[in-house]
């Protein structure tokens, strides 16, 4: 997948002009750089919402339903519990993909001491968690994730990690994220890409 000549502007602030990004399809594509300079934008456009000030020719971006975008601070149902979010997943989602050790790992190490709470009930760092997984779950073709370690201790960012990798790895999906914490990412299958 690739993009070209992507450029964004609001009003006469420029934040990008021109850009070539071409996405590792076996890698986890990490978006690069400090506050504000257009990280979440790019996934914005990419997933086809961004503003109207940012263009550029997309080769190979799949359809829009084919692709699973989580948002940086994400919503969702409190009245949920786990089970019935991570349920709802599955029955979008492809629930094979569970048989993963990384999956595996994450349900018993974090979702099955939560199982049963509603998810408004959660820390924040449990609700990324828990809805990590379930996007992982999605069967689509290019997943992007906002920062999906932010807010998340060391031992479970780094299992996070592993199931975004895990798509790219085993299922040869096309996965872009945002993230400050490179070393995190260490032993991992990932292309930096500097904004
Ligand atoms: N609708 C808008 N009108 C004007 N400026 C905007 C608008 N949306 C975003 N911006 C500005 O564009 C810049 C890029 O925003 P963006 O959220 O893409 O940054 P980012 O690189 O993801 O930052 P962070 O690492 O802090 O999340 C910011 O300075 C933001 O204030």
């Amino acid at each position: 997948m690739q993009i070209k000549k992507y450029s964004l502007h609001f009003g006469k602030r420029i934040l990008a002009k021109n850009l070539d990004v071409i996405l590792a399809e076996d890698k986890i594509n990490i978006i690069s750089g400090g506050n504000g300079v257009g990280k979440t934008t790019f996934l914005d456009f990419l997933a086809g919402v961004g503003p109207k000030t940012a263009t550029g020719e997309k080769i190979g971006v799949p359809a829009q339903r084919d692709i699973a975008y989580q948002l940086q601070n994400i919503h969702f149902f409190p009245t949920l519990t786990v089970k019935q979010t991570i349920e709802m997943y599955r029955r979008f989602g492809n629930s094979l993909l569970e048989d993963n050790e990384s999956f595996k790992k994450i349900k018993q190490t974090v979702l099955d001491s939560i199982w049963h709470l509603k998810v408004g009930q959660l820390s924040g760092g449990e609700r990324k968690i828990v809805l990590t997984y379930g996007q992982c779950l999605l069967n689509k073709k290019l997943y992007i994730f906002d920062e999906p370690t932010s807010g998340v201790d060391t031992t479970n960012a780094k299992i996070i990690l592993k199931l975004i990798a895990a798509l790219v790895v085993n299922n040869e999906k096309t996965v872009v994220m945002t993230s400050h914490n490179l070393d995190q990412l260490d032993g991992l299958p990932f292309s930096k890409i500097d904004f």
